[in-house]
C-alpha cells in the first residue's frame, strides 16, 4: 500500500496561500494538514479559525486539522462547521480525552490523538481502539523544520505493535522533520501517513517531493 501524505500548510507562503494550497489540490497529496497553535500549550503561536475557514473553501483535500493548544474540546463545533475530515487533540492537553474523542465523532469527524515526544505510547492502551489515528510528535511541537528526533522510529514499532494486538485500526501518523532521509525509516517502521511541511514547500518542485514520499512502500505486517 502507497503511503499517506499530509503536507504541513505552517512551511507554505502565507502572502499567497492561495497558490500552495492549489498546487496541493494538483498533487497527489491525501490529505491537508493545518496546524493549530495558542502560544500557551507550545511556545508560537500559528493561525485560526478565519485562515482554516479560508482554506477550506479552496482546498479539495480533507483537511488533518492540529491542535496545538489547551482546551481543545471546545473547538469541536467549529472545526467540524469548516468540514474538517480528522480533528487531532493532545493527549497532554485533554483531561478527559475519551469524552473529548467521543465529542469529535459525534461531530462527524475522525478523531486523532497526539503524543508529544515524551509521553510513552503505552498511555494509549485504554484509547487505541476509539480512536481513528494516532499522531505521533517526531520534534517538539510548535515549530516547522526542526531536526527529527530519532527515539520516533522506536515508538513506531512500539506503536505498531500495540495496534495489532490490541486489534484496532487506528493509523500512525509521523509529524516533524520528515524528509528524504527519515521518511523512508519510518515508513519501514510502520507508519501510514507522513506530514511534512519545509521539506515539501521549501522543495523546488513540491508535487514531485510529494510523489516521492507516496511511493515509499509500507512493510505489510
Ligand atoms: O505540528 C507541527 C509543528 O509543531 C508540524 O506539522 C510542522 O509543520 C512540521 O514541519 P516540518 O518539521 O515538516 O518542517
Ligand atoms: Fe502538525
Amino acid at each position: 500500500m502507497k503511503t499517506m501524505v499530509s503536507p504541513s500548510l505552517l512551511s507554505a507562503n502565507f502572502i499567497d496561500l492561495k497558490s500552495d494550497v492549489e498546487m496541493i489540490n494538483k498533487s497527489e497529496a491525501d490529505w491537508l494538514h493545518m496546524d493549530i497553535m495558542d502560544g500557551v500549550f507550545v511556545p508560537n503561536i500559528s493561525f485560526g479559525f478565519p485562515v482554516l475557514e479560508a482554506v477550506a473553501k479552496v482546498c479539495t483535500k480533507p483537511l488533518d486539522v492540529h491542535f496545538m493548544i489547551v482546551h481543545p474540546e471546545q473547538y469541536i463545533e467549529q472545526t467540524a462547521k469548516i468540514g474538517a475530515m480528522m480533528m487531532n487533540v493532545h493527549y497532554e492537553a485533554c483531561t478527559h480525552l475519551h469524552r473529548t474523542i467521543q465529542q469529535i465523532h459525534a461531530a462527524g469527524m475522525k478523531a486523532g490523538v497526539t503524543l508529544n515526544p515524551s509521553t510513552p505510547v503505552n498511555v494509549l492502551e485504554d484509547i487505541i481502539c476509539d480512536v481513528d489515528m494516532v499522531l505521533l510528535m517526531s520534534v517538539n511541537p510548535g515549530f516547522g523544520g526542526q531536526k527529527f528526533i530519532e527515539n520516533t522510529i522506536k515508538k513506531v514499532h512500539r506503536l505498531r505493535k500495540l495496534i495489532k494486538e490490541s486489534g484496532s485500526h487506528a493509523l500512525i501518523e509521523i509529524d516533524g522533520g520528515v524528509q528524504g532521509e527519515t521518511a523512508p525509516r519510518l515508513v519501514q517502521a510502520g507508519a501510514d501517513v507522513l506530514v511534512s511541511g519545509s521539506y515539501v514547500f521549501k522543495s523546488s518542485d513540491p508535487c514531485a517531493t510529494i510523489h516521492n514520499l507516496k511511493e515509499l512502500k509500507k512493510k505489510e505486517d
